[in-house]
């Protein structure tokens, strides 16, 4: 039997979507989530001295969205075509340019540079980025998945964006539009997910 582990802090952030992967195809892992206080002894034992990695069959591999998709295509969470997985990395694409201006209005010290990055990533990111999402979703009939007629890692890495802004600021959720919150509601009542959903620890980010 293959052992899967997954080590990341205990945040969402880079180790949720491969997380909802492999509650979503229903497979078995060990959900590894070190404190902060741990991670300095930790990090010389990980593959580039960052999270997550994943211990698979003995072996660890990291960098995380290299990792999500691996897990995607292994576990048939990639879509049916090659077409199909074009579209899942061109939203894998979008989603991590967003993310990346997220953590860095986030984390940004200088208060000024921090206000500037903040007003750029609501006031222009977030529309633009969306409005790519919306189209995207259009062009599979607005059915809230990316591809096909199930969930996706591309829905998977999209529905995890939302929560991450959702943290930042709630009334984000208010500008969502309905094919938007019909790939949320399609992931919540994914039945395994719902199950996942329903039990996972509230974390910061
Ligand atoms: N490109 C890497 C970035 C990983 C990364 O930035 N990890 C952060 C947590 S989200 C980390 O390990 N920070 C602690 C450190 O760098 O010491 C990936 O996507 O896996």
């Amino acid at each position: 039997m293959s052992e899967l582990k997954v080590v990341y802090f205990d945040l969402r952030a880079r180790g949720e979507p491969i997380r909802l992967v492999l509650e979503a195809a229903g497979k078995k892992y060990e959900d590894v989530r070190l404190s902060f206080d741990e991670w300095p002894a930790e990090k010389p034992n990980t593959p580039y001295g960052q999270l997550p990695y994943i211990v698979y069959n003995g072996k660890k591999y990291g960098q995380s969205l290299a990792l999500a998709n691996f897990v995607a295509r292994e576990f048939g969470l990639y879509g049916k075509t090659n077409l199909d997985a074009l579209r899942i990395d061109e939203v894998s694409g979008l989603t991590a340019d967003l993310v990346d201006s997220v953590f860095k209005a986030k984390f940004e010290n200088d208060e000024t540079k921090k206000a500037e990055l903040s007003q750029k990533l609501w006031d222009e990111a977030v529309p633009k980025y969306f409005g790519f999402f919306n189209t995207l979703l259009s062009y599979n009939g607005n059915t809230g998945f990316f591809v096909g007629s199930t969930v996706s890692l591309a829905d998977l890495l999209v529905f995890n964006l939302l929560d991450s802004l959702i943290a930042e600021k709630a009334e984000i959720a208010n500008t969502f539009s309905p094919e938007l919150n019909k790939l949320r509601s399609n992931v919540q009542k994914h039945p395994f997910l719902n199950a996942y959903l329903a039990k996972r620890k509230n974390v910061p980010f």
